[in-house]
């Protein structure tokens, strides 16, 4: 299984599952019920007298394999999509199920039979084992396709149980045995779900925690690095408007070395705290791209938009600076901005390079100050 392969929402991961299983267990099976009403036909006394009922039912069988075979999962992974499929799959199913059940009453019943009614009696009890324990993912369904498979054959033996006590009894045991067993697949089915997907939220989680900054919670520079060239694509693709604020603390190093490291560390909580109270829009990305250095990925922004809120910011702290521990700490920052242009910037790299010079523009210039990237 590869990420691609992941339904995007986890939430659909269990039916995402659910219709591969079922793909995988009931492709061939179909081809089953085929041979096995082909080898009863065959096998009975007079199969050529019969040729018209024998390939109807090879008929049905062929086309219940066909359209198991052509019915495929869908390509999207929405719940309502793999739920339909699922559905629908079981249709087929039941269908097949019912018509093998009623071709094994037949069988019981018409004397022509009797040379390849062994035939169809195993089949029916291989056919109900496999459903058991290959279909066990849905406990009823699965229950009512056994049922199908079983209960036409054993009314046939119920109204002729003088003669066939012995194979209604053994019939019904094993029946009662299949229902026990089922039960335990789907238990068992439900706890290898439920570590699968145990499995799947913990990769998450470790993927999360490794793009994600231990101080200060923003994005740290490996989910920049992953999320900035993706987006500079996306608007090189699609159009629209892809704005970038570079924020870097002015001479940090002086807090550090006056009040210590680690009050420096809650000052960089404190910035970030600030930049979330500030860029508040969802779509806004949030990230410390090193020491005192911070970028916010605007989506769908202006550069006029991105600027008014990177000098609020700005201007907010040079006013009010940070509170820590109750002390109020000066501190300003200065600020590169810039929006992607198609025109200008070939790549990410470039437009990265752009703002990131207007930064070192605003520190030249004297810090506490927001440049605009050039155009030029
Ligand atoms: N407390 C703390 N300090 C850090 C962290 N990461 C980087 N620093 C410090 O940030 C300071 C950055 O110093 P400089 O690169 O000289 O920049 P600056 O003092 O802010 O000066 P300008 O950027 O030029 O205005 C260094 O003293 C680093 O030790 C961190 O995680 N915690």
């Amino acid at each position: 299984m590869t990420d691609s392969e992941l339904p995007s929402q986890p939430q659909n991961f269990a039916l995402w599952r659910e219709v591969q299983d079922t793909r995988v267990r009931t492709r061939l099976g179909g081809i089953y019920y085929l041979l096995a009403w082909l080898l009863t036909w065959l096998f009975c006394s007079v199969p050529a007298s019969m040729l018209g009922s024998g390939l109807l039912a090879s008929a049905f069988f062929a086309l219940m394999l066909a359209l198991r075979l052509l019915h495929r999962p869908p390509a999207q992974t929405s719940g309502g999509c793999l739920q339909l499929w699922i559905d629908r799959h079981w249709y087929l199913i039941y269908l097949t199920a019912l018509g093998w059940g009623l071709v094994h009453a037949w069988v019981l019943v018409d004397t022509r039979f009797e040379p390849s009614r062994l035939i169809a009696t195993l089949s029916t009890i291989a056919f109900s084992t496999a459903m058991a324990f290959n279909f066990a993912m849905r406990k009823v369904r699965c229950v009512v396709a056994i049922l199908f498979l079983y209960l036409p054959g054993l009314g046939v033996l119920l109204t002729q149980r003088e003669e066939q006590q012995a194979l209604l009894i053994t019939l019904a045991f094993y029946l009662s045995y299949l229902l026990l067993a089922l039960n335990r697949s789907h238990r068992e089915y439900r706890n290898t779900l439920t570590m699968e997907q145990q499995l799947i939220d913990q990769r998450e989680r470790y993927d999360r925690l490794s793009r994600t900054d231990s101080l200060t919670q923003l994005g740290n520079r490996l989910q920049f690095n992953s999320l900035f060239p993706a987006l500079v694509a996306n608007v090189q693709r699609q159009g629209g408007q892809l704005s970038l604020v570079l924020l870097d603390i002015d001479f940090f190093k002086r807090i550090n070395d006056e009040y210590g490291h680690s009050t420096g560390d809650q000052c960089l909580y404190a910035f970030a705290e600030r930049m979330r109270n500030v860029f508040r829009r969802d779509s806004d990305a949030l990230l410390r791209l090193g020491g005192e250095e911070f970028g916010v990925l605007m989506m769908n922004t202006p550069l006029e938009q991105a600027r008014e809120l990177a000098e609020e910011f700005r201007r907010d702290l040079t006013s009010r600076g940070l509170e820590i521990q109750g002390q109020i700490l000066p501190m300003t920052a200065s600020l590169g901005v810039g929006s992607f242009d198609a025109r200008r910037d070939g790549n990410a790299e470039t437009f990265f390079k752009r703002v990131d010079d207007a930064l070192y523009l605003a520190k030249a210039e004297g810090r506490d100050r927001l440049v605009l990237a050039s155009l030029d």
